[in-house]
């Protein structure tokens, strides 16, 4: 399907080119081919690949000390063992530093030989020069237009025409317009993981060991964790009423155009459904799946990531470890500021410890670098003290 392939024999972040490519991947140990030509569907979703080559690496870039006697390690090695394919999700609020550590973690995974796939959900997300973008309205319009043909609202309007509001007030309880006129918060996410969790599960891509998802923020998160449900109602819902016009007269019928179309509908739909439950089954599957989540040293963000892990408890999603991005290192100077700031910080990781929801989690402590993280070097080497 791809029309043109790239290919990556050193550590460079990929940009896909405007939509999600497929088509076959090729590779060699060292090497990989990435598809970047045509756009497959309406869903365009950036697939960033990195095969790294092992060989030794100065970093440009610094870390000072970060003063941390409570520190624990990541545990990488548990993370990176075995290869049989894990996912991690990387969630917390937005701009504390997901995208980083999605992106270091996955350079790491890569250095130890896994072939690494990072996907980004999120269409506000940071790392857009190295990710295309997903169309939320198109992947909308795409469910829309499937239910529509289902009996959604052009359904409804023609029965009135035809004076069948009378049937209409019977599946009135399914209230379909209402789900078609007003799609619920996290829909296109939902849609969008679905779609990815496709292609995932596709051949093409059977050779990634590790796949790091660097989720949305906070919210939009735990709105998606608990649309498969809803959807699955929706959905259910949508498939019922179309059974229902199925035995209603020829002459409606007629209106949907031919019966094959109505079918491919139904049939797109129910796989959508089906879709929807195996991503809720991956979010829930401890043997595969790990939920990072990730803060920054404030109480806001800490506050909001011991509701962020209770409710991700409560949907039984896998939770191990808590990153504390962006600590101020302690400053053998006499700035006053950075003083300040560092005992703020220092007050947040105790209320850590000493939280319900947080105490419990591997705390893993990234230093705030002095140089802004783009680029494999930086990511390797954020990685490197991150991720041990
Ligand atoms: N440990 C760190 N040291 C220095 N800068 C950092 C660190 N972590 C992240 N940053 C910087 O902070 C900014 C936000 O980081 P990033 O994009 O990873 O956050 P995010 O949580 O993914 O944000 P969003 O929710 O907006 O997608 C970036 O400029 C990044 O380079």
């Amino acid at each position: 399907m791809a029309s043109a392939a790239a290919s990556i024999s050193s550590p460079f972040l990929v940009k896909s080119s405007s939509s999600m490519g497929v088509g076959p991947i090729s590779h060699s140990p060292r090497t990989l081919s990435l598809p970047l030509g045509k756009p497959c569907s309406a869903f365009g979703i950036g697939f960033l690949s990195i095969s790294i080559p092992r060989r030794s690496h100065r970093s440009p870039f610094r870390v000072l000390s970060v003063a941390a006697p409570t520190e624990t390690p990541a545990e990488f090695e548990e993370m990176a063992s075995g290869t049989k394919r894990k996912y991690y999700m990387l969630g917390g609020k937005g701009g504390v530093g997901k995208t980083s550590c999605a992106a270091s973690l996955a350079v790491k995974f890569a250095n130890n030989g896994h072939p690494t796939l990072v996907v980004s959900t999120d269409p506000a997300h940071s790392l857009s020069d190295s990710f295309a973008q997903i169309n939320p309205e198109k992947a909308r319009e795409e469910f829309r237009d499937a239910s529509q043909k289902n009996g959604g609202t052009g359904v409804k309007d023609f029965m009135d025409g035809m004076g069948l509001g009378m049937l209409v007030e019977q599946l009135g309880e399914l209230k379909l317009g209402e789900l078609l006129d007003t799609p619920p918060p996290g829909l296109d996410e939902a849609i969008a993981i679905s779609k990815v969790m496709q292609f995932l599960e596709s051949q093409e891509y059977n050779m990634f060991t590790r796949i790091v998802f660097d989720t949305a923020p906070t919210g939009h998160t735990l709105r998606l964790l608990s649309l498969p449900d809803f959807l699955d109602a929706s959905i259910g819902k949508i498939l019922k009423l179309k059974q229902k016009l199925a035995s209603a007269t020829s002459a409606i019928k007629s209106v949907f155009g031919q019966e094959s179309n109505q079918q491919d509908s139904a049939d797109k739909l129910e796989k959508l459904r089906e879709r929807m439950v195996k991503v809720r089954e991956l979010f829930r599957d401890t043997e595969t799946t790990e939920f990072v989540i990730v803060t920054i040293p404030t109480v806001m963000a800490v506050s909001e990531s011991s509701r962020l892990h209770s409710s991700l408890r409560k949907e039984n999603v896998p939770v191990k470890r808590l990153v504390v991005n962006q600590i101020l290192p302690a400053s053998g100077s006499d700035c006053k500021f950075c003083a300040m700031k560092r005992k703020d910080q220092m007050r947040a990781l105790d209320m850590i410890k000493s939280d319900p929801e947080l105490s419990n989690l591997t705390l893993i402590q990234a230093p705030l670098v002095d140089m802004e993280i783009r680029g494999v070097p930086a990511l390797r080497f954020l990685g490197d003290i991150v991720w041990r």
